[in-house]
């Protein structure tokens, strides 16, 4: 049992306005600065889904890189080795971030996990604004990766520079890992992390991740995610695209196999068709349910923001259940398909559905690629269709869950308290940090999450943004749980 006692450093005696006010001053007043600086990261178009922007990546990592050593931190850029494309090329994953500031045996160490990839953002997708520019409007700041995750990051970052610029000494160690792969799975973090683990992390208390989002307006603390793994399945037919009038009727089509395929996989009330997937999802208890009675979501607001007219579910607490605590699956695209404007009429000769299923507590994603290719397998034989089929996953991640006892959840509480006067939500997540669990078992430190992101961000959408409110009360928030961390009496 590590401890560190709260005398350790001389700030955290002090009443906690007298420490933390004149660091929310700083935050005020730089605030544009801060804004111009997220402008300058969101103009870096570090797309992880295309590896011919991956030089980005290598720009923004850089540009991360350049303001920690600056604010007196060491980089190290670990190499994470090289990814096979579909072509069969290898090419170099961009490598991990790994940074650390001089360290002081009294006081606790965090690290913070972030990431500095995007989504793929085109404007023809329908956004009101050029992604890559960061445009403020009514309060609000658009762009790719405003809230996912760059936001966060450079609030990590600027909740530094404000101890330090203030000259007051920053209570806890600092260790940064940022990764310019989380987007598409985070390949190569895992290995990196057990490689590690003896070394990097080894003093390591304490990990926080602020990738995710609020439900409501209030601001909340994160103890889940859910898993994922992501699916790949082709089939190829004829050795070229066919006229539609000549063979049409003759032939078994590949885009019909397809979406036979796809079709099998959930019912129209999202009910997954895989046999087994449910088998092992952890029951629900009567103090987990109880946890989602209290929480803040508007059904109504959400419904106008993200444009339904009803949900699947038809209360709050079904909705959130069937987000954060049961498993999905979602079709995300058909690659091979004629998907241009126009009326071509042409058999393609090979197709990809692509579909990824989100896994929850005790779910085991090596288990269900299993579940998942027996039954396409399964469904494809009854098709008798001569094609070839293949099916391909990805990513491979388990869900992560925190103890909301744990004493980090503490300090974020006080935190929250703190800067917005409030008591935080105890929420969910049902979208993946692929390290996260990984960073839990193979290191054995406790992981947290801490969202400063608001509930109608629209991650990976059209028109993502943060609020300037959540970017810079999230900013103190980060100072105040880096002193109120540093209070914690030991280490449990
Ligand atoms: N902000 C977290 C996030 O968006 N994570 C991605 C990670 C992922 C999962 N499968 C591929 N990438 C997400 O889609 O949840
Ligand atoms: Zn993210
Ligand atoms: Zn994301």
């Amino acid at each position: 049992m590590l401890l560190h006692l709260s005398s350790s450093s001389s700030s955290t005696s002090l009443p906690s306005s007298t420490v933390l006010d004149p660091l929310f001053l700083y935050i005020d007043e730089h605030q544009n600065e801060f804004v111009q600086r997220l402008r300058e990261w969101v103009a870096v178009k570090s797309d992880s889904n295309d590896h011919t922007l991956w030089g980005e990546i290598h720009k923004i990592l850089n540009m991360t890189a350049n303001r920690i050593q600056e604010m007196g931190g060491q980089v190290e850029f670990a190499d994470i080795g090289t990814q096979k494309l579909s072509n069969g090329e290898s090419v170099a994953l961009p490598p991990v971030l790994l940074a650390q500031f001089e360290r002081d045996p009294n006081k606790p160490t965090l690290c913070i996990y972030g990431h500095v990839d995007v989504q793929p953002a085109k404007k023809e997708d329908g956004w009101s604004t050029d992604p890559y520019s960061l445009t403020e409007i009514n309060g609000n700041l658009y762009g790719r990766g405003a809230t996912d995750n760059k936001g966060p990051v450079l609030a990590w970052l600027h909740a530094l520079e404000t101890y330090k610029a203030s000259k007051q000494e920053v209570p806890v160690n600092l260790k940064f890992v940022i990764e310019g792969m989380e987007e598409v799975g985070s390949d190569g973090l895992d290995e990196l992390t057990r490689q590690r683990n003896e070394s990097f992390f080894s003093d390591v208390d304490y990990i926080v991740i602020s990738d995710n989002v609020w439900v409501s307006k209030r601001p909340a603390l994160t103890y889940g995610t859910r898993g994922s793994s992501y699916f790949f399945v082709e089939v190829e037919g004829p050795k070229l695209d066919l006229h539609s009038g000549v063979f049409g009727g003759s032939v078994h089509e590949p885009m019909t196999d397809v979406i036979t395929l796809l079709g099998s996989l959930l019912d129209h009330t999202g009910k997954i068709l895989v046999p087994g997937i449910y088998e092992s999802v952890a029951p629900l208890t009567e103090e987990e349910r109880k946890l989602y009675k209290d929480i803040h979501f508007d059904m109504e607001e959400m419904k106008n923001n993200i444009g339904v007219k009803s949900f699947l579910q038809d209360n709050k607490e079904e909705i959130l259940m069937s987000r954060w605590r049961y498993p999905s699956l979602s079709i995300h695209g058909i690659e091979g398909a004629f998907s241009d404007p126009g009326s071509k009429t042409v058999i393609p000769r090979r197709v990809i559905g692509k579909f990824s299923l989100r896994q929850v507590p005790n779910m085991d994603p090596a288990v269900v690629e299993r579940q998942v290719k027996e039954h396409l397998q399964e469904v494809f034989a009854k098709q008798k269709s001569p094609n070839n089929l293949k099916v391909m996953a990805t990513v491979g991640a388990k869900p992560w869950v925190a103890n909301l006892n744990n004493p980090e959840y503490i300090a974020g509480r006080k935190a929250v308290k703190v800067v917005f006067g409030v008591e935080p939500e105890l929420i969910r997540e049902g979208s993946t940090i692929p390290i996260a669990n990984n960073f839990q078992e193979v290191t054995g430190k406790r992981v947290m999450m801490l969202p400063i992101g608001g509930h109608d961000d629209g991650e990976h959408s059209q028109n993502e943004k943060i609020s300037r409110y959540n970017f810079i009360q999230g900013t103190k928030l980060f100072v105040a749980f880096f002193y109120e961390l540093s209070k914690l009496q030991k280490d449990q």
